[in-house]
């Protein structure tokens, strides 16, 4: 047997070594007490058992949850006076029920509720609250009575177990569940638990009431398209690129519902309209009166012209409502008088449009798509026509191509001939058509965007950056007008009626007729009637 080196204690049985490595110090704290207290010491003295205290406030809410029994080692170990380790267990809730005055008897225990989650700590809880305590001495009550003081929501952990402490096989498993809503996400490096832990909470939001009370196309339609979405949405992705995020990692993001463009674009009651009724023919009007290159300039004038970065640009009308400016504001005339058509020769010097054909050059040309069938999160597909044989690029925003100088400096110097802002201007498209290629007859008006934040396209400011040998006109087949391309030269008709900025006018189908010699670098600058730049910035176009 063990005894203590004074000699005045001894264990009462040579098994106690043997059971206090098995854990019975702990899991039987009373009795190895008793008869193996030189075995036991250290475990007891650490354990503080003999002292018969809580050393965690909750102690006494995980005791009615029924951690006395299911972790006995850390709980008898921490929460002894809960978990009746002590020797005298009337001592510490005696101490306890003389501060908060004489109990009911008949009270309900922790034990005779349902819901685990919300125990009191003591059967005298209901009688303290009754007695106004969860008030006066909220912070205990808040803790040890959180039934009887209805504060269940405030201990309840808020935030689930994090990834840094769970098993790798745990992490594991819930980078695979991850697979019931697209692409099984991976999470690599320093990052891998905060990403684990984006899993898990899209996994709960996929279950959640929320989710599943959206239509059922909508939730079928929410998927990670990428193994990625979780990993972008823990470094900030969701926000600083909600065009691609917001529906494509709408799980990782907790997005399902903006998949819908209803929900994701509301339309914007306060938008500003690049035309009212009756501006379209003013527009024209002036423009063409305007143009520096038709007139003799004052010094001043031709100082404003280089201060805009514009150039001596000349207006040729090619078809027009009347010689006089239209005043009356109708349909009816709208539909009876001829369509604006107009070139402005010199729009662009030869450098800018070299250098504009090289952009192009340096984002990639590509096989011309048009827009195809709706999606279910509103977007339309691009599909590849037989009527559309050309090669496009795309000077977008997004790669950056829109900040450039050039592609800056045009939309700015569109914005000011047009006096409409350069954000309702499309990202330019520049085209490249060799020798056969073609793009049918169309029309550039795309009705449902009608119902979109942007608007419609009222105009389109077409640049043509290289002459072309033989072929490549734009034709207007209703109208009978052809227009050459010609390097510099900017072409500009509008998509809708003076008197009606959103309805189509049916007669401004056009069409890039077959190249026979040479190749056509051109450029389209399609405007909207609202800005478009801050919509496609968010998926909303
Ligand atoms: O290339 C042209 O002349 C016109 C092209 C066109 O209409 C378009 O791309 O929408
Ligand atoms: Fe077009």
């Amino acid at each position: 047997q063990e005894c203590a080196t004074d000699g005045t204690t001894c264990d009462k049985h040579s098994r106690c070594p043997v059971w206090k490595e098995e854990g019975e110090c702990m899991r039987n704290a009373k009795y190895m007490k008793e008869h193996c207290p030189v075995s036991c010491r250290d475990i007891h003295q650490e354990a503080v058992t003999i002292d018969c205290i809580d050393l965690h406030e909750r102690c006494p809410v995980w005791a009615g949850l029924g951690e006395c029994k299911k972790n006995p080692i850390d709980m008898n170990r921490y929460c002894s006076k809960s978990c009746k380790q002590c020797e005298d267990d009337n001592d510490g809730k005696n101490n306890e029920k003389e501060k908060r005055g004489d109990p009911d008897n008949n009270s309900k225990t922790a034990d005779d509720d349902d819901d685990p989650q919300c125990q009191d700590g003591d059967k005298n809880c209901p009688y303290w609250a009754k007695n106004g305590e969860c008030q006066t001495n909220k912070i205990w009550m808040t803790t040890n009575c959180p039934k009887s003081c209805q504060t269940c929501e405030e201990i309840k952990p808020k935030t689930p177990r994090r990834a840094s402490q769970m098993k790798p096989a745990e992490v594991q498993e819930i980078l695979r569940a991850s697979a019931s809503f697209g692409e099984p996400q991976t999470a690599e490096g320093s990052q891998t638990s905060d990403t684990v832990d984006i899993v898990r909470a899209s996994i709960d939001y996929m279950n959640s009431e929320d989710v599943q009370q959206l239509p059922s196309a909508i939730v079928a339609s929410c998927r990670n398209q990428h193994h990625l979405c979780s990993f972008w949405a823990l470094i900030g992705e969701c926000d600083a690129n909600k065009s691609y995020m917001r529906t494509n990692c709408a799980p990782a993001c907790q997005t399902c519902q903006l998949i819908d463009i209803e929900n994701r674009c509301p339309r914007l009651e306060h938008a500003e309209p690049a035309l009212v009724p009756g501006d379209l023919n003013k527009l024209f009007d002036r423009i063409v009166r305007t143009a520096p290159g038709n007139r003799t300039l004052t010094e001043a004038e031709r100082q404003e012209l280089i201060d805009q970065k514009m150039h001596l640009y000349t207006a040729h009308v090619h078809s027009r409502p009347s010689a006089n400016p239209v005043v009356e504001v109708s349909t009816v005339l709208d539909k009876s008088l001829p369509p604006w058509v107009i070139t402005l020769d010199n729009f662009l010097t030869l450098e800018e449009c070299t250098e504009l054909i090289n952009i192009g050059h340096k984002h990639g040309y590509n096989r011309s798509k048009d827009v195809g069938k709706v999606k279910v999160d509103g977007t339309h597909e691009a599909v590849q026509s037989t009527r559309r044989t050309s090669e496009n690029a795309w000077c977008s925003n997004q790669s950056g191509c829109r900040d450039e100088a050039l592609p800056q400096l045009l939309h700015e110097r569109m914005a000011t001939v047009m006096r409409i802002p350069a954000q309702n201007s499309e990202d330019f498209q520049l085209l490249k058509y060799e020798k056969g290629q073609f793009y049918r007859t169309h029309h550039d008006f795309i009705q449902h965007q009608t119902k979109r934040q942007c608007g419609p396209r009222i105009l389109t400011f077409f640049l043509y950056l290289s002459d072309v040998t033989a072929g490549g006109g734009t034709n207007f087949p209703d109208l009978d007008i052809t227009v050459e391309p010609k390097a510099g030269r900017a072409l500009l008709w509008p998509s809708v009626y003076d008197s009606d900025p959103m309805a189509k006018d049916g007669r401004m189908m056009h069409q890039a007729l077959e190249v026979e010699d040479g190749v056509k670098f051109a450029a389209n600058g399609w405007i909207h009637l609202y800005d478009y730049v801050t919509p496609q910035s968010i998926g909303c176009t």
